[in-house]
């Protein structure tokens, strides 16, 4: 018997497709509706049982839902990781103000992965017609992508019952370790298709430099600080043993610049969250509170600083104030208090009620792990419902500047942790109060020829002032004091003289 030839052998092929194609248009145009489906189905069938692959697909979008499915970005970030290994076609993303370069499968690429010994394979693919135009590519309405993981059917199982777990678990992991974190801030919105007007989240990249290193403290104190964070970062089995919400307040408590705003920074660079910085004065009322509230992320610290002068939360804030007015010896006190206050015109109607909602209402609940910080210049003036345990469950005190602290700033900002002047510093440091901040700018250097050496004389300059200021201001208190009882005795003499004899 002869041998077939190739050429002979594609011939045959090519004639049966042709052959086939016509009597398949032949039946699709002459055959009964009901007839043409059976064919149809028993094809697909047919089909199927010589191509044993299954697809499954993953869509950007689906359904009426304007966010992107999560499942999807999951399965983005998991190839990601080995998609520049195996993958042809890719492209190259970065996010904006991101330093670090991702390698993803492009449209119509493809990726393998293996997992238990199966072969598994991911593409990326797009539905709908592409528009043309000019010979370029453009994105349709219509266009929707979708990954696309292809495996044989033997596996079906293990990959519904493990592998597309492991893929978003993994997915997962990878987004909250690469995601650049934000920091959001609540304003009204300027969007002119948002009626009637409210408050809005808007944010930026969070790129606070602060960690524990930095902040000015004992080290003791410190780290209980850190470790407290710790462990309720990694407690969410113990919160959901104990029936509670995922969720810890602080009240961070001090005179101004004692570090609260940094802490808050150093803390979300520990735990890797995002900052929503609330301004209450902003929010209409309790149930604009409530929409903010909803569309936290876990992962997140949520702040409100000054809470004392937010809003009138203490009921009792408007009587202190005229008092206040009267009383010389808060002078310095009311005049950091004005800066801050709201402007009386302020609309919002929101109530500490509201507020203790949103702390621990039942839709505090929603969105994960999250952290609640309070800042105070005057804790006494807050409502003692407001910050009581279980609420505010750690109270930390930022006060003035300790040896200890200074030390922190000198090894950060001079490099130094050893000098002759540290005696002096620590003598005047018990001597006098001085802010964190103001050590800071004292140690920090004023021109290139600033050396450490300068620095700490600047700052002993500045501790001897300090301390000079407080004598004084000490002097003129306790002259004032004696003050009313000079005029007192003034008094019972001109009331001896008058006195009828
Ligand atoms: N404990 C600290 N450790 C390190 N730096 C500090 C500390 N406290 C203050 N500083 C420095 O002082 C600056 C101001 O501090 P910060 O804004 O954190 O104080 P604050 O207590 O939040 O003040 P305010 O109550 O006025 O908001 C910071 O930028 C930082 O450089």
């Amino acid at each position: 018997m002869a041998a077939i030839t190739m050429a002979e052998m594609w011939t045959t092929v090519g004639s049966s497709i042709a052959s086939f194609m016509f009597v398949w248009t032949i039946i699709r145009q002459y055959c009964p509706h009901e007839v043409r489906l059976y064919l149809e189905k028993s094809m697909q069938r047919l089909m199927s049982f010589f191509n044993p692959y299954i697809h499954v697909n993953i869509h950007e979008f689906t359904g009426t839902r304007l966010n992107r499915s999560e499942a999807y970005g999951a399965v983005e970030a998991y190839l990601s990781t080995n998609s520049s290994k195996s993958a042809k076609r890719l492209k190259l993303e970065m996010e904006k103000d991101s330093k670090k370069i991702v390698l993803t499968i492009d449209e119509y690429g493809k990726v393998t992965d293996e997992f238990q010994a199966a072969e598994i394979s991911w593409a990326l693919r797009a539905t709908g017609s592409p528009q043309q135009s000019m010979g370029y590519r453009q994105n349709s309405e219509q266009e929707r992508r979708y990954y696309q993981l292809t495996f044989h059917k033997r596996y079906r199982e293990m990959i519904a019952e493990s592998y597309l777990e492991h893929v978003i678990k993994k997915g997962k992991e990878i987004r909250v370790k690469n995601r650049q974190r934000k920091l959001y801030t609540n304003g009204v919105t300027d969007r002119f298709w948002v009626y009637p007007k409210q408050s809005m989240w808007a944010d930026v990249q969070f790129e606070h430099p602060a960690t524990f290193d930095s902040v000015a403290m004992e080290p003791e104190k410190k780290q209980e600080i850190i470790e407290d964070l710790l462990n309720f970062s990694q407690s969410k089995d113990f919160y959901a043993r104990i029936g509670k919400a995922w969720k810890r307040g602080y009240l961070l408590y001090g005179p101004p610049g004692t570090g609260k705003s940094t802490m808050i920074a150093a803390m979300a660079n520990l735990l890797n969250y995002d900052v929503y910085d609330l301004e209450l004065t902003a929010v209409k009322d309790n149930t604009e509170l409530k929409k903010l509230l909803i569309e936290i992320t876990g992962k997140s610290i949520i702040v409100i600083e000054d809470i004392d002068c937010s809003l009138d939360l203490t009921g009792q804030r408007k009587k202190k104030k005229t008092e206040k007015e009267t009383d010389d010896k808060n002078e310095q006190e009311k005049k950091e208090t004005k800066s801050k206050v709201p402007n009386e015109e302020s609309l919002s109607k929101v109530t500490l009620s509201g507020l203790l909602n949103f702390i621990d209402g039942l839709w505090s609940a929603c969105g994960g792990e999250r952290i609640i910080v309070f800042t105070t210049n005057y804790v006494e003036k807050l409502d003692p419902a407001l910050i009581r345990r279980g609420r505010m469950d750690k109270h930390i005190e930022l006060s003035y500047c300790t040896f200890e602290g200074f030390k922190v700033l000198a090894k950060n900002y001079l490099l130094v942790e050893a000098h002759p002047s540290f005696e002096t510093i620590e003598r005047l440091m018990e001597e006098t109060k001085i802010t964190p901040a103001d050590v800071a700018e004292a140690l920090m250097p004023k021109s290139r020829s600033e050396d450490a050496e300068k620095c700490l004389s600047n700052l002993i300059q500045a501790l001897e002032e300090a301390k000079k200021e407080a004598a004084m201001k000490k002097a003129e208190e306790e002259s004032r004091e004696k003050e009313p009882a000079k005029d007192d005795s003034l008094l019972q003499d001109k009331k001896d003289t008058e006195e009828p004899q």
